[in-house]
């Protein structure tokens, strides 16, 4: 990780005469300028809110406006690097005259306000100037003066209220603060940070790229696409997908593109031999962010960091896990980050009813596995296995039987995967067979059973996984099949099934900690046959 970190850290090049006064706000050491006069209600200071009882933080926050009555100072901490005293931080306003009781009061009663909105939907926070989360998109228009084309458009997705990683993320980055954002799979995260750059950026004014979402998949980057399109309809927006062909043979200079959704590989290529230009680009996302912090990926996020040279640039990171590496990485990167974590870090939705079974070897698997099928298949199904050979090998199984299964991994051309993630969309294939390809981030509806065919790399893979079902407040299940090769690795995820609110057997829990996080066996090829026929 200390290579990726600095790498992506030697990615920021500025002009430094022409920037000299935005050098100085990247200083370490030092905050980040307050951003410019908020409206009334980005005005305040949002305290970190850390687990405690309701009656510890009453009390706090009646210290915090005893210690504030002169000079409103309000508390908070900073996870991403500014070391400014917490003490010496003022609200804008303070230095008005008026100081008037019933102003303050006013802004007690918002801070109070927003506080209890977040509890409400574990929401927690910390940095700098957190704006108040949404109590409804009607907000969106009130307080940001967003078109009603949007308001129209989500409302025709039928999307009645936001989801609680919309209702702080969007204000966040409303207000032009970088934001580090951790929510739980299928709870909304796109649009997150869709809206605000579908609100703040100017459609089809044809001077350059102005946002840039990076996925860590095609599939991932196309289903973006499809969704900004869905939320931008009526609007002159020019989004495009960075395919293959574009970023070979595409005349950037002439194409016109407000909102660019790309693969890093992808991206990175069209920067080196396209000439393709991002220096104005105002919103920077990464999706999946932990997957685009790995080694794999580092080297062209770094080139795309690189590339967004405009100084007031922001950017965003959205994942449903957060490795403490990963914040440590994006301290590198971002300035004055808000933290957004809703429910607890790491952890599974909720909505999954997760399931060990333990199939005892490789052949007790497939037997498993057809057995399920046959007492109940509620289609569709996802079935995950841990390679490409794998995946083929199960699908020659199940191709045998009366089952219609498919099959997806990068061995395929982009044609066949399109159409394997289409036919499992339509519902013309009952059961899909995958690689981690499609774990991450995909958006199928109503997936009833995520099936871990073979068991996860990590607690990480196994949350996106299983999080395919369980999706926008729907309920899902998710069956893990282990043998005694994979024991010793049940604990990490037994540790996300508890903290999800999963039983799980005691002597599970019991098992020693690992040090090593990964695992990813050779396994015995799948197959029925007997073994002496094998050859
Ligand atoms: N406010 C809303 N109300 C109802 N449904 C919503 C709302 N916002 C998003 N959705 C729907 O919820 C589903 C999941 O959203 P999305 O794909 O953005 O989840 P995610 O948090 O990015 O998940 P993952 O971590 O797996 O990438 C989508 O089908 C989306 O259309």
């Amino acid at each position: 990780m200390e290579k990726a970190s600095s790498l992506l850290f030697a990615g920021t090049h500025f002009d430094r005469k022409r920037f000299g006064s935005d050098i100085a706000r990247f200083k370490p050491k030092e905050p980040r300028p307050p951003p410019p006069p908020p409206p009334p209600e980005d005005a305040r200071k949002e305290e970190a809110e850390p687990p405690g009882s309701p009656e510890k933080k009453e009390k706090k926050r009646k210290r915090k406006d005893k210690s504030s009555a002169s000079a409103e100072i309000v508390e908070g901490f900073n996870v991403f690097g500014c070391s400014g005293s917490v003490s010496s931080v003022r609200n804008p306003r303070s230095g008005e005259a008026d100081g008037s009781n019933t102003h303050r009061k006013e802004l007690a009663r918002e801070i109070e306000r927003a506080s209890i909105l977040r509890k409400k939907h574990g929401i927690h926070i910390s940095g700098y100037n957190v704006p108040a989360p949404l109590e409804s998109f009607e907000e969106l228009s009130s307080r940001y003066g967003c078109k009603s084309k949007l308001l129209q458009n989500l409302s025709g997705l039928g999307f009645k209220e936001p989801t609680p990683i919309q209702r702080q993320a969007i204000p966040v980055l409303l207000s032009r603060q970088e934001c580090f954002a951790c929510a739980p799979t299928g709870s909304g995260k796109t649009l997150a940070f869709l809206s605000p750059i579908l609100m703040k950026i100017k459609p089809g004014t044809k001077d350059g790229v102005k946002a840039v979402i990076l996925c860590p998949t095609r599939e991932l980057a196309a289903q973006t696409t499809r969704e900004c399109k869905k939320l931008a309809k009526g609007r002159k927006f020019y989004i495009k997908l960075m395919t293959k062909d574009l970023s070979r043979s595409g005349d950037f200079e002439k194409m016109h593109c407000d909102i660019l959704v790309s693969t890093p590989l992808r991206l990175d290529f069209a920067l080196r031999k396209r000439k393709l230009n991002l220096s104005r680009v105002e919103y920077l996302v990464l999706d999946e962010s932990d997957k685009l912090f790995e080694l794999g990926f580092v080297e062209q996020i770094d080139s795309v960091v690189k590339a967004c040279s405009n100084p007031s640039i922001i950017r965003s990171l959205f994942s449903a896990t957060l490795p403490d590496s990963v914040e440590e990485l994006a301290r590198s990167i971002m300035h004055d980050a808000v933290r957004v974590i809703v429910g607890r870090k790491n952890s599974a939705s909720e909505l999954i009813k997760q399931k060990l079974i333990f199939a005892g070897s490789e052949k007790g698997k497939l037997l498993a596995l057809r057995q399920s099928f046959t007492e109940s298949l509620n289609p569709p199904v996802l079935v995950f296995v841990q390679s490409k050979e794998r995946a083929k090998e199960l699908y020659k199984e199940l191709a045998f039987d009366d089952i219609k299964a498919d099959v997806i991994h990068a061995d395929l051309t982009q044609q066949q995967r399109e159409d394997a993630v289409d036919n499992f969309r339509a519902g013309t294939t009952w059961v899909l067979i995958a690689t981690d390809v499609i774990s991450r981030g995909m958006d199928f509806k109503g997936i009833n059973c995520v099936i871990n065919y073979d068991f996860p790399e990590s607690a990480a893979a196994y949350i996106h996984r299983i999080g395919r079902s369980g999706r926008a407040g729907r309920t899902g299940e998710a069956i893990t099949f282990y043998t005694e090769e994979d024991k010793p690795f049940l604990r990490n995820i037994a540790n996300v099934m508890a903290a999800s609110g999963c039983e799980v057997p005691s002597w599970i829990m019991a098992l020693p900690k690992l040090k090593r996080k990964k695992h990813r066996p050779t396994r015995d090829s799948i197959s029925t046959l007997p073994e002496d026929n094998e050859e």
